[in-house]
């Protein structure tokens, strides 16, 4: 069987430690491949590789930087295929949506931040009559990127992409369960002639090779995406060491729809905002608020459409849903549909594991479901499910919408269906959310603010705000 290797110093070497952990396939059930089971030494060597390539790296100019950057995003294109491939088996996604989604964002992370540098610029203030301060942004050293299973390569690079543009050496850690393109990323690297020790990628589980990365003095940054639980303990543990910060931690998003909205529109967006990547997106809907008097047209409509989305093997070019990602994650999602009938809520559709033939029989598939008639305060409606399962309530006013929207401890992104521009306005003020949609979903630009407020998280990623946090500022006066 497949072992993969840690690529640290500019090689794929083994593990320190030589244990390996299973790699499961979950269209299929099935261990295909075997990931370094990394531990405190291997970070331990990384961090050395990477504290000796510091110097080479950050004094190199931002154009040179930039240079390598774009080659490992024409890396990455030239081995698409074997990258959406990889992508789509390791995490159970359709290949259609890692060919479409997936590795084209990391294609796109890197070029974007390859040019981003080239353009950012660090502020000067003038004290007229006094003299000037100006501001230089300095590289932090090492940083630590701890990235998540849903979309694996596209957020390893969003964070990778931006720390290594502003100078950075990184330690980075893919999910283990989801590690094969963070594998592959190695040889594109070598092959865009990233100097060794720049980006060493270490695998293995969180509470150990991840924690010891979180730990290490020498890191002294770290940028996280997953769980809020996950992103509790590592902030328990760097906050006394005053290293910086970004969280980017779960949801439990709002979409809330007017009876003034364009119909159609909506209802082709609300399937994919509830369902893409198997409801795996920290920025899903997954709860749709609707405005009574078209509460029943849409509900109709809506499992409608759900009932005929198509669950299938990845491989499928007409799979609208594929597996999820783990036999544990499927099992917690179903056991938020029993929690769900327990709280009173009706199944309107799905609501059960999909069993497939063949070779696919043990794959961790689940129907699209549909839930209504809970409370908006219960535990299905207040706690991150993150997979294919979307409530629907109904609303009368904007308050009490607003009310729903607002009453969980998240706060990642809002949805907000209306045809009245000043209600729009109105209630994406009012919503507490870090990111807000108005007639559109997941729409991105890259040079925007990406994070979450309340338990979705700390600080912002994207544009500017992602190399401003991977830089340090310094302001010096000068007196006229
Ligand atoms: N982007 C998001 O919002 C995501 C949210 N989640 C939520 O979190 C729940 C749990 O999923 P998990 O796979 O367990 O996510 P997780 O938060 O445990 O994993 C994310 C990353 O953090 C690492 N990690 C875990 N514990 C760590 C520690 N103590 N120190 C350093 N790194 C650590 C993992 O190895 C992985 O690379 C999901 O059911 C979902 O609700 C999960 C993934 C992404
Ligand atoms: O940057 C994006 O476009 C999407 C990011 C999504 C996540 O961070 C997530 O699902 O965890």
């Amino acid at each position: 069987m497949e072992k993969l290797q840690n690529f640290v110093n500019g090689e794929y070497i083994n593990s320190s430690s030589n244990q390996y952990i299973d790699n499961y396939e979950p269209a299929t059930g099935k261990v295909y491949s075997l990931i370094p089971d990394s531990n405190a030494a291997d970070v331990e060597e990384a961090v050395k590789a990477a504290e000796a390539a510091f110097p080479i790296w950050s004094n190199m100019s931002k154009e040179e930087r930039g240079d390598i950057l774009m080659k490992v995003s024409t890396g990455i294109e030239k081995y698409m295929d074997e990258f959406v491939a990889a992508e789509s088996k390791d995490n159970g996604k359709p290949l259609k949506l890692a060919g479409h989604v997936d590795i084209p964002r990391a294609v796109s992370n890197f070029k974007f931040f390859a040019t981003a540098i080239q353009h950012y610029a660090s502020e000067s203030h003038y004290m007229e009559g006094v003299g000037v301060n100006y501001t230089v942004r300095k590289p932090l050293g090492i940083v630590g990127c701890i990235s998540p299973w849903n979309l694996p390569l596209y957020l390893f690079s969003w964070k990778i992409a931006p720390a290594l543009a502003a100078g950075n050496c990184v330690i980075a850690k893919p999910s283990e369960i989801t590690p094969y393109t963070a594998f592959l990323l190695g040889k594109v690297l070598k092959e865009a002639g990233m100097p060794a020790g720049v980006l060493n990628i270490l695998h293995g589980y969180g509470h150990t090779v991840g924690d010891a990365m979180v730990r290490h003095p020498k890191i002294k940054a770290i940028s996280f995406t997953g769980g809020t639980k996950t992103g509790q303990t590592i902030a328990s543990i760097a906050a006394p060491m005053f290293k910086k910060l970004s969280l980017e931690l779960g949801g439990k998003n709002p979409n809330i729809i007017f009876a003034d909205c364009d119909f159609d529109e909506m209802l082709s967006t609300t399937v994919r905002s509830s369902f893409a990547n198997q409801g795996q997106i920290c920025l899903c809907g997954s709860r749709i608020f609707v405005e009574r008097s078209i509460y029943d047209k849409f509900k109709t409509a809506f499992v409608e459409k759900v009932k005929n989305s198509k669950v299938s093997n990845p491989t499928d070019p007409k799979a609208h849903l594929g597996a999820l990602v783990s036999k544990p994650h499927m099992e917690k999602v179903l056991s938020y549909v029993e929690l769900a009938k327990e709280e009173g809520g009706t199944v309107l559709c799905g609501g059960e594991r999909v069993m497939l033939e063949g070779e696919y029989k043990d794959g961790y598939y689940v129907a699209p479901t549909v839930i209504e008639g809970l409370d908006y305060n219960c535990r299905t409606n207040q706690e991150e499910i993150f997979g294919p399962v979307v409530t629907l309530t109904p609303f009368d006013t904007e308050e009490e919408a607003l009310m729903m929207a607002n009453s969980t401890q998240y706060g990642l992104s809002a949805t907000i269906w209306t045809s009245n521009l000043k209600r729009a306005h109105r209630v994406a003020d009012e919503v507490q959310a870090g990111i807000v949609w108005i007639n559109a979903w997941l729409v991105r630009d890259l040079r925007t603010p990406f994070g979450g407020v309340k338990s979705s998280g700390v600080g912002r990623e994207g544009g500017w705000e992602a190399l401003r946090f991977f830089t340090e500022p310094k302001n010096i006066f000068i007196k006229q």
